[in-house]
């Protein structure tokens, strides 16, 4: 296999985090936030909206995460949209997270890595979330192309929702929770990674002690910890500090509406951008 030219992902995160604070801002063109912002709900509005928080924080905030699922209503011209966010990531030197949730028989999982983390595809950010619940080893040609791009994973772990449970709470043959078993996979292809692996996981800013009753060893994952649910699901510092406790440095914490909502003007919104990176900080120091 072809190796990286550049940096692993995990490596330029830890830089963009020291740089900027550990805050991911989400860009979610909801309907709502579209009719709020006065913009239209069609791919033009998406744009303009997305465009604009990429004004606001670009090149001020760690990460921005495009959730791909308010680009795609919009049908290829949404998509379009959606490649544009890339390029201007790309542009502000911003590390972007395509939140497009994939996951597939592996075969098919090939082709979702050749979109969104193949070299020159206009979809490739620098992570992508993926969905484990086919089997991790379904993941492999992401885990492989990430590698040999440099780009990184972000694997669903204990999400933020409260059905997530059910499912990654339940116990394997061998007795250890799925979110765990997820954990541990994740945690071997970080192996001897600094100063952290590419594989991260989705861990909920809402979860509570979750991690600890499904025996999730967080700090073991060497990797990066993405946490949505920060803002407009109703986790705030308090909650970061609670959930991730020894694995506080690995925590990219999200926000979407909780930023999104001080729209449409960029400067009210890069302030919001800012202070809820600054809290984030303070949180996980
Ligand atoms: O467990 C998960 C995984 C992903 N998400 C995504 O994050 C944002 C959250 O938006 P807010 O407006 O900050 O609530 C959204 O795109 C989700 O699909 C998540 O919430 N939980």
């Amino acid at each position: 296999m072809t190796e990286s030219r550049v940096r692993p992902f995990g490596e330029r995160l830890v830089e963009a985090m020291d740089a900027h604070g550990p805050l991911c801002v989400g860009i979610d063109p909801h309907a709502a936030l579209l009719a709020d912002w006065g913009l239209p709900d069609d791919a033009a509005g998406v744009r303009e909206f997305a465009l604009r928080v990429m004004e606001a924080v670009g090149g001020r905030v760690a990460a921005v995460k495009p959730q791909a699922a308010f680009f795609e209503r919009h049908g290829s011209r949404g998509v379009a949209a959606l490649e544009e966010v890339v390029a201007a990531g790309r542009a502000a030197g911003t590390l972007v997270v395509v939140d497009a949730k994939r996951g597939d028989i592996g075969s098919t999982m090939g082709a979702y890595a050749d979109a969104f983390l193949a070299d020159g595809s206009p979809l490739a950010g620098d992570a992508l979330t993926v969905s484990p619940y086919l089997g991790f080893g379904s993941l492999d040609p992401a885990v492989e192309l990430a590698r040999a791009t440099g780009r990184g994973l972000f694997v669903l772990c204990l999400t933020s929702n409260p059905e997530g449970p059910e499912v990654q709470h339940a116990r394997t043959a061998d007795g250890v929770s799925v979110a765990a078993a997820v954990a541990s996979r994740a945690a071997l292809l970080n192996t001897g990674a600094t100063p952290m692996g590419s594989v991260g996981l989705v861990v909920g800013a809402t979860v509570g002690d979750t991690a600890r009753r499904a025996d999730v060893d967080l700090a073991a994952v060497n990797g990066p910890l993405l946490a949505p649910g920060v803002g407009a699901q109703g986790a705030g510092p308090a909650e970061l500090a609670r959930v991730f406790g020894g694995a506080r440095r690995q925590v990219l914490a999200s926000s979407s509406r909780g930023v999104l909502r001080a729209g449409p003007d960029v400067q009210p919104l890069r302030t919001a951008a800012l202070r809820a990176s600054a809290e984030a900080a303070a949180a996980l120091r």
